[in-house]
């Protein structure tokens, strides 16, 4: 069985290399040829731990190709997998254009029954839409499936959380189609839903939606910790304990950002609001995560007397760590603000400038160090394993006034203070 991965981008990538692990014979698809020549010389166009290898193996064992001929890969591959960017314009409305041109693609050199798979995301009701966009581009009646089979993987964690998946979700209109890609995933032992087409589609979206919430909750809580010198962090493990509620994404700090949560979000509510609903809980998360932001400024403004002509330096400039993916990453935003306040910034990232050329208004380090020189105050945003294990000590006569805020609640403070740092978190006020 041959599958076609439609759309190069961290998705697709892993996607198609799961399944070569899997033992089936991959084409990717995109219609940027610089990607796909970097791909075709085993070269990731992006940061992911663990894909490059895999690329390399697959490419010398012939399983995987890469191809900006649609038409070929349609002809010759019985599944279709879309894994295209849908992104979020600003009333939230979902630009369906790629999935659209993808789909009409797919019915214009339909040869024989294909399954069309929609691993992007897209509004609910979507999937549908995409059979009558294949249907309507048909030379001449053929039959096809769409199955909504929504993708989970974290950036950062993806080749792991393709392989080991909490759960495997697949939804149709029919049985047949929904079993054959449940067979694809054979040898992952996760569990397997099968369900309807617009549930799936649902599931994915209110999925990121509850995980934000979680992170909203908790530094909303936050901010009630520090009004009462209690640390939210043993807050957190404290509710963690209670199997209802779970430890996972209750680490405060600066908020949510990267390519999904917040695109995601703004979609979920716009599916709320073209049915006249109005959603009460989704805003209030939005809100938490944009004044968190203020919030953390305004602490610093507070700390140092104000931020103008301050030398603040940026460690972190990722959304997360283990990815260079800065799209809607809190410390873009930081930047910005303290930069309209008329402080001086620095930023270091261990990874992301190896990766982009980026217009910031801010000194680009090379080296960690030149962050400390003369700066007022290291401010972490990413909370890199590079950040959290090195040896602060070394850096700190560097610094003009040794102060730390961290953004992500992931230092010792009580290490750092006993070295001589001023350090303060959000709701960290541990004993
Ligand atoms: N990034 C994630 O961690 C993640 C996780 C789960 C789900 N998703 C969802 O998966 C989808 C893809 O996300 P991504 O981050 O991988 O996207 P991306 O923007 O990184 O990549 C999308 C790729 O599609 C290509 N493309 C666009 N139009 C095309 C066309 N007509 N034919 C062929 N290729 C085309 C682009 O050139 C690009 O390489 C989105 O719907 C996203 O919400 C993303
Ligand atoms: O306790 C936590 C956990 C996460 N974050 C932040 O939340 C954002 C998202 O983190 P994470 O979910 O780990 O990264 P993504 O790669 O964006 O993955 C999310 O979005 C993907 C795209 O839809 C989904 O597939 C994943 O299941 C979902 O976790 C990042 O800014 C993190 O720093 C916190 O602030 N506190």
């Amino acid at each position: 069985m041959n599958i076609a991965v439609i759309g190069m981008g961290y998705v697709g990538i892993t996607t198609a290399l799961l399944f070569c692990k899997l033992k089936y014979k991959v084409v990717g698809v995109d219609t940027n040829a610089s990607k796909l020549e970097q791909l075709q010389k085993g070269r990731l166009p992006l940061y992911e731990p663990g894909l490059e290898e895999l690329l390399n193996r697959h490419l010398t064992q012939h399983t995987i190709a890469f191809t900006s001929d649609i038409e070929q890969a349609v002809k010759t591959c019985d599944i279709i997998f879309i894994t295209v960017g849908t992104p979020s314009k600003a009333d939230g409305f979902t630009d369906l254009r790629y999935i659209k041109e993808v789909a009409g693609s797919i019915g214009r050199y339909q040869n024989a029954y294909k399954i069309v798979v929609m691993k992007s995301t897209v509004p609910v009701g979507t999937s549908e839409k995409v059979r009558e966009w294949v249907i309507e581009n048909q030379s001449q009646p053929f039959s096809v499936d769409v199955v909504c089979n929504p993708e989970f993987l974290r950036e950062g964690m993806a080749l792991y959380d393709a392989l080991h998946p909490d759960r495997i979700i697949i939804g149709a209109e029919r049985a047949e189609a929904a079993e054959k890609i449940k067979y694809l995933y054979t040898s992952i032992a996760s569990p397997k839903l099968i369900t309807r087409l617009r549930t799936a589609e649902l599931i994915k979206y209110t999925a990121n939606a509850f995980l934000a919430l979680k992170i909203s909750y908790i530094n909303e809580i936050g901010r009630l910790c520090d009004a009462h010198g209690v640390d939210v962090g043993d807050v957190a493990d404290g509710i963690g304990m209670d199997q209802r509620i779970g430890r996972a994404f209750l680490n405060a700090g600066i908020g949510w950002g990267g390519s999904c949560f917040p695109k995601d979000i703004a979609s979920l509510m716009h599916m709320f609001e073209q049915k006249n609903i109005k959603p009460d809980i989704l805003p209030a998360v939005q809100r938490v995560n944009e004044t968190q932001v203020t919030y953390y400024i305004q602490r610093l403004e507070k700390l140092l007397g104000g931020v103008q002509g301050k030398n603040i330096s940026v460690l972190g400039i990722a959304f997360k760590p283990n990815t260079d993916d800065i799209r809607e990453a809190p410390a873009m935003k930081v930047i910005q603000k303290l930069h309209q306040k008329g402080a001086y910034l620095k930023v270091y990232d261990p990874v992301v400038f190896k990766h982009r050329q980026l217009q910031l208004p801010a000194m680009v380090c090379t080296k960690v160090e030149e962050a400390f020189e003369e700066s007022d105050c290291i401010f972490l945003l990413t909370e890199w394993d590079s950040f959290v294990q090195m040896n602060w000590e070394q850096y700190l006569p560097l610094m003009k006034t040794p102060m730390i805020m961290d953004g992500r609640n992931a230092l010792d403070g009580h290490a750092l203070r006993q070295i001589g740092y001023m350090y303060y978190g959000i709701g960290k006020n541990e004993k």
